[in-house]
């Protein structure tokens, strides 16, 4: 999906000369000769032609949904109409008595909802551009609905630039709707007699696409930190702002186009980036920001150099719709815009204490080293929350505030490890750039270095990191003068590193440099918290209400063996809360990814195991849901009550 460049809209209609030429041309030749039309206009012709339409045809076997199935693509894409419609309402209201109607379609072209002229909706009947025709250019060609779903930029398609002549009546303007991931949800489109033509109509639509994508993303990141970012401060709170999600540890989840675009980001970014390198600042700095409501922007200088302003918000508490303990034993600890930064019970380290002792005891222990200049060394098998444990650490500490800089050892080529540690001066090696490097460990300076897979750092490596935690200064590669650093240090391994160190493979000196203090987090099949821990992420995924698992689920959710521990937990709710129907409130066997599913149904008593299907519980699922629907005569309704499953999740099956 294109973010930028996109497509130019165009933005005048064809002079009307160029055009007639320009058909004559497609018409008799099936080509327009270059510069006579625009670009993109002649590009889409083109694609019209290859999908088997003529000019002065009609549009062939185009679908119409019925009734029914108009009602189901209402139903999947209820958020975005239910976003979409004051908008479309206000933008009626603008163009009342233009001769024109507002039109919502979703990402296939299918025409979700119409508002308009009555005079004008008579006429447009005819071409049917009503609710339930799809104007995918597969079906009606050159059209401002299907050319922007086509190129996911926005479009103006003027009279007879519709691609088939029966369209020429018509001019179209239309915008896409993307989700808060990137995803083509939709455009907006508002289509009028020829005659009504208006300029400013381009912008009217892309902002009304803006507002609805706005809506979108408030409502699906209700519960992340978010901020809000423009070049300058008026720009705040305007539709023209950028939109920035961020998980616990830090990651964008969510954005908007704006916001990438001033990031110079990709929506690829989402789920890798860190804000902490996007806008150079820690996260602890945006939740303090969070936590002062109504302050004003805050100037920050993104890592491309530009100055951008930032208001950060966390407006809604988790705990508020996080049921309490499954252990009874206490409140979870609340993620809130109103946590008083200097109290420990509820600072980051805080909220990771949901009931395990074993994971109490390291909190407390951390608390105790974490603004003392003594290295912590971390340990615990993949996905147990190492990382996350070092952010809630580095945000709750009172001193070394700068910025916390992740190092992953295993993920750098040994060959370049030096360089990013140590930094370089310009042209210290071939491909260094001209202006050299400071290096992680000179970035980390004031705050705190975090060592991930430490125990996969080259021998070579860990003797001059050895050196500069001793000498406390770096000089960097290419030679110069040593820097003066001073950082707090944090190391992680998912290997025992005191093996490591008996069999030869990590230094024995630098070994007993970075165990100041070690804290071994716990497994998740040892944590005694799991009916806390899933509340509590239930909470996170699915903010808008409470979510619970169904008895028999929790069960052997809790006995499973978890090898992945908290983010295969993790992946395994987000997967589930994803699958959950509107109207449903408990996790089922259904909502659960299959493969985990499969290994967690109960098997029968005794060592005969139950005969699996033909085609695996997958197949069998189908096929019980095929027949339902058939025994009930095509009534989803009824067919889902038999199931006992909801409509939208009937739907999903199906
Ligand atoms: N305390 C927590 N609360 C909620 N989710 C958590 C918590 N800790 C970890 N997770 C989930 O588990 C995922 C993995 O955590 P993290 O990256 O910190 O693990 P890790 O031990 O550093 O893993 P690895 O050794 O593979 O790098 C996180 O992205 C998050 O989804």
């Amino acid at each position: 999906m294109p973010l930028t460049p996109s497509p130019l809209p165009n933005t005048s209609p064809t002079p009307t000369h160029a055009l007639k030429l320009a058909r004559q041309q497609l018409q008799d030749q099936g080509l327009v000769q270059a510069g006579l039309i625009s670009e993109r206009l002649n590009q889409s012709w083109q694609r019209s032609l290859q999908h088997g339409l003529a000019p002065a045809g009609r549009p062939p076997g185009a679908p119409h949904a019925s009734a029914p199935q108009l009602a189901r693509a209402l139903e999947q894409q209820q958020a975005l109409v239910a976003h979409a419609r004051p908008v479309m309402e206000f933008l009626a209201e603008q163009t009342r008595d233009t001769n024109s109607m507002v039109i919502l379609a979703d990402a296939q072209g299918m025409l979700l909802q119409a508002l308009g002229d009555a005079p004008f909706l008579d006429r447009a009947q005819r071409v049917a551009l009503r609710p339930g025709a799809n104007w995918h250019e597969q079906w009606r060609g050159t059209n401002a609905i299907g050319t922007t779903l086509a190129d996911g930029a926005p479009t103006v398609v003027h009279g007879g630039e519709h691609f088939l002549a029966r369209n020429g009546f018509l001019t179209c303007t239309a915008a896409p709707i993307f989700d808060p991931a990137g995803r083509t949800l939709g455009a907006l489109d508002i289509s009028g007699d020829h005659r009504s033509y208006h300029r400013h109509t381009l912008g009217l639509v892309r902002t009304a696409a803006n507002m609805i994508e706005h809506r979108l993303f408030e409502h699906q990141h209700a519960g992340h930190l978010k901020l809000r970012i423009h070049s300058q401060p008026e720009g705040i709170a305007t539709v023209a702002e950028g939109l920035l999600a961020l998980d616990d540890s830090g990651r964008l989840v969510g954005a908007n186009r704006q916001a990438l675009v001033l990031l110079g980001l990709l929506w690829d970014a989402l789920h890798s980036s860190a804000i902490e390198r996007a806008l150079q600042t820690p996260l602890s700095t945006f939740w303090a920001w969070a936590r002062q409501d109504g302050v004003a922007p805050r100037r920050v200088v993104s890592a491309r150099g530009q100055v951008l302003w930032v208001r950060a918000e966390a407006l809604r508490s988790v705990s508020a719709s996080v049921p309490r303990s499954a252990t009874g034993a206490q409140d979870l600890p609340a993620r809130s815009a109103t946590r008083v930064a200097s109290h420990p019970s509820s600072d980051d380290l805080a909220a990771l204490d949901t009931g395990d002792p074993t994971l109490q005891a390291a909190v407390e222990r951390a608390r105790r080293v974490i603004d003392k200049p003594i290295a912590i060394l971390l340990q615990g098998e993949s996905g147990v929350g190492k990382e996350v444990f070092v952010r809630a650490l580095h945000a709750s500490a009172r001193t070394q505030n700068g910025p916390l800089v992740a190092v992953n050892c295993a993920a750098i080529p040994e060959s370049l490890i030096e360089a990013e540690l140590f930094g370089y001066k310009g042209g210290a090696f071939t491909g260094a750039s001209r202006e050299g490097a400071p290096g992680r460990i000179r970035e980390a300076n004031g705050g705190t270095l975090f060592l991930d897979e430490i125990g996969d750092m080259p021998l070579a490596m860990q003797a001059r990191l050895l050196r500069v935690l001793q000498e406390r200064h770096v000089t960097p590669l290419g030679g110069g003068q040593p820097v003066p650093v001073s950082f707090r240090l944090v190391c992680a391994t998912h290997r025992q590193l005191r093996s490591e160190m008996q069999a030869g493979r990590f230094r024995e000196d630098l070994y007993y440099r970075l165990n100041g203090l070690t804290l071994n987090l716990p497994p998740l099949r040892e944590r005694q918290d799991f009916a806390a821990l899933v509340a509590l992420m239930l909470g996170r995924l699915c903010p808008q209400r409470p979510v619970s698992l169904a008895p028999e689920v929790a069960t052997a959710l809790a006995a499973y063996r978890w090898p992945g521990n908290l983010r295969q937990l993790h992946n395994a709710l987000q997967t589930a809360c994803a699958l959950l129907g509107d109207d449903e409130a408990e996790l089922s066997w259904g909502h659960l990814p299959e493969d985990l599913m499969d290994e967690l149904r109960p098997h029968p008593q005794g060592s005969a195991r139950v005969a699996v299907p033909p085609g695996g519980l997958r197949e069998q699922a189908r096929h019980t849901v095929q027949q339902v629907v058939q025994d009930c005569g095509g009534n989803l309704s009824e067919a889902a009550r038999q199931l006992g499953i909801s409509r939208t999740t009937l739907y999903k099956r199906l």
